[in-house]
């Protein structure tokens, strides 16, 4: 299974100017999870905007590998960025919904709507109307709508906004659970939900792709780059203001901090094994 996105641009008029909000973007992708890391302004959201049909493309191609006569759009499920729900509805209900909005209808359509809300382990709460949801459950609940009818692709724009760090990690593990036959297409600019579940990274900035691979091939194109040191405290404000700080810890009287930064930072630093954070803050400063 392969989806192909070739030479994608797509530009808006600012003022008097042209600007790309995507320029010339081309990625092949397979099975399993793709993490897009980028900035405010990046272009995630104009790349999903556009692969899921909302918007068009100024050029550019997009091909499905194992669409037959049906059109691409008929294999992919989406959950965008901020979704909301009826609140009067049941889970078990508006799965149903969904079920009827994209014309599925398998034997069982119950049946069919609980293994989906097992998936996503909201089985036991099915019955439950989404007003009486947490944020974690919602989230879950938009993971479900968007597996609804088998899609073979599925796309995540910003899909742990607002969680907490327990629902986090039962998201993660929804998502890696789904991916094994599926493309997953997770858009955030949360590193670490993409540090645990994507097999390639793309990291875009102004609608290009400035690097995209394996996790740890990432981390090794910068090895050699992230140094920690020891700081006292009175100092650390003024290596922030410097140097690209990527985390500061403090035993109580002083602090480490980790540094990315091409030559070394100060006499005694150490080369510490950089992580996806790193990366991030080696190719695109602050998030
Ligand atoms: N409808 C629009 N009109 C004008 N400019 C737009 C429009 N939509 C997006 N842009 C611009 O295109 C660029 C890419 O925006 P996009 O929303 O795709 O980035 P993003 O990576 O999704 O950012 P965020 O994480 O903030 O959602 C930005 O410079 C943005 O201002």
């Amino acid at each position: 299974m392969q989806l192909t996105l070739e030479h994608i641009t797509k530009s808006y008029t600012k003022g008097k100017k042209r600007k790309n909000a995507l320029e010339d973007f081309t990625l092949t992708l397979t099975e399993g999870v793709y993490g897009l890391l980028g900035p405010n302004g990046a272009g995630k959201s104009t790349l999903i905007n556009i692969i899921t049909g909302i918007i068009g493309k100024d050029s550019g191609s997009i091909a499905f590998s194992d669409g037959g006569d049906n059109s691409f759009l008929s294999h992919l499920g989406f959950m965008p960025q901020g979704m909301d729900f009826y609140r009067n509805f049941t889970a078990k209900d508006y799965i149903k919904y969904i079920m009827a909005l994209k014309k599925y209808s398998p034997d069982n359509a119950d049946e069919y709507a609980l293994s989906v809300l097992d998936r996503v382990n909201l089985h036991s709460d099915a019955d439950k109307k989404i007003g009486a949801f947490s944020g974690g459950m919602k989230q879950r609940l938009g993971i479900a709508q968007a597996i609804v009818g088998e899609p073979k692709v599925l796309i995540f724009d910003e899909p742990t906004a607002g969680l907490d760090a327990k629902e986090r990690i039962r998201f993660r593990n929804v998502i890696s659970s789904l991916a094994a036959d599926k493309i997953v297409i997770l858009a955030t600019h949360i590193v670490t939900d993409i540090a645990y579940v994507a097999k390639t990274v793309v990291l875009m900035n102004g609608g290009k792709i400035i690097k995209t691979g394996a996790q740890e091939e990432l981390c090794s194109d910068i090895s050699g780059k992230v140094w920690e040191i020891t700081a006292e405290s009175d100092k650390v404000m003024e290596y922030m203001s410097r140097m690209r700080v990527s985390n500061a810890v403090s035993d109580g009287s002083k602090y480490t901090l980790r540094i990315v930064s091409d030559n070394l930072p100060e006499q005694g630093a150490k080369t510490v094994q950089p992580t996806l954070e790193d990366v991030c803050i080696y190719y695109f400063g602050d998030m």
